[in-house]
């Protein structure tokens, strides 16, 4: 099979598709915080930094279909703190763990395709999918696609973000819709057919039993939806891409909160840090606290 742009292996929809059948749908954020280096015991400075990497990637990077580094953490120690994460991602994707960066990048379309270079296979620290936010509009994000498809990475664009006041811009009214439903709409339109998954991976028994979310429509774009949110005000049908569910455990959601606004009929990720981190500098309780969530996921 043809496809465009692709240059070598699965785009990231499969790769994803294939990473929640084999250890299902969660993903977990290494989210650092000055407090939680603290209360590891391991102290707010870059050893610190770096041992609650190594224990994080030691607990989870075996067994969880995604992590999530938060770029603002490692930045916090200059280019020291970034060469940590950049040892880590090679670890984590070696270990069959796929990355999504939350960098959360915006910018004008000529700065955007530098951002989007995480993306590529000649970046120190490729990545398999990068978090984007579409304030300077939806062609601000157009060299961010465009290299996406061309490494096969993923995008996942901030919609309905989880913090209290996000309606404040993202209800504002633009045309006939919302802020949150233009980009939601935007990404659809990313998820093109022939970028769609067409090729399932047969081979893996669970693959077929998560098929009504996970399976041949999952693209390669996704949609940042928050697990707060009191209703789900946007209209995700057709999507075509996985929608990441933050907010969960510390902010107050819940895994009844993502059947509730999502149902079970979508391709959704869910994603926690503090609610796994807190379990401490323990390799074993990480794995425990992440496997707690898994289990009520799925419940
Ligand atoms: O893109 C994100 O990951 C994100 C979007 C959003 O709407 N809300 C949100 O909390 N996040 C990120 O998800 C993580 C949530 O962390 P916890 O609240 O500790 O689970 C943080 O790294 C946030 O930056």
């Amino acid at each position: 099979m043809t496809r465009p742009g692709f240059a070598d292996g699965p785009r990231f929809g499969e790769r994803l598709a294939r990473a929640v059948a084999e250890r299902g749908p969660l993903c977990v954020g290494l989210d650092p915080h000055r407090s939680l280096l603290i209360d590891w015991g391991v102290g707010d400075d870059l050893d610190g930094l770096r041992r609650f990497t190594e224990l994080v990637v030691e607990a989870l990077a075996g067994s969880v279909a995604v992590l999530k580094p938060q770029m603002a953490f490692y930045e916090r120690f200059g280019s020291r703190g970034i060469a940590v994460l950049e040892e880590a991602v090679a670890e984590i994707r070696s270990a069959g763990a796929l990355v999504l960066l939350d960098a959360k990048r915006g910018d004008i379309g000529s700065t955007m395709e530098a951002y989007a270079d995480y993306l590529r296979s000649d970046h120190p620290m490729q990545v398999d999918a990068m978090t984007v936010s579409p304030y300077l509009g939806p062609e601000s994000l157009a060299p961010a696609h465009r290299t996406a498809r061309d490494f096969g990475g993923g995008l996942f664009v901030l919609a309905r973000t989880s913090n209290p006041d996000a309606g404040t811009f993202q209800h504002a009214v633009v045309g006939d819709r919302t802020v949150a439903q233009s980009v939601v709409d935007t990404v659809r339109g990313w998820n093109t057919p022939d970028w769609l998954v067409t090729d399932p991976p047969t081979d893996i028994a669970s693959f077929r039993d998560q098929r009504s979310s996970w399976g041949a429509s999952t693209g390669s774009f996704g949609v940042v939806v928050g697990a707060t949110l009191p209703e789900l005000d946007v209209d995700l049908d057709s999507l075509g891409g996985p929608i990441l569910a933050p907010g969960l455990g510390a902010q107050g959601g819940s895994p009844a909160d993502l059947r509730r606004l999502f149902g079970t009929d979508r391709a959704v990720l869910p994603t926690v840090s503090r609610g796994v981190l807190g379990a401490g500098a323990d390799p074993g309780a990480l794995r425990v606290a992440a496997d707690r969530w898994a289990t009520e996921l799925s419940a």
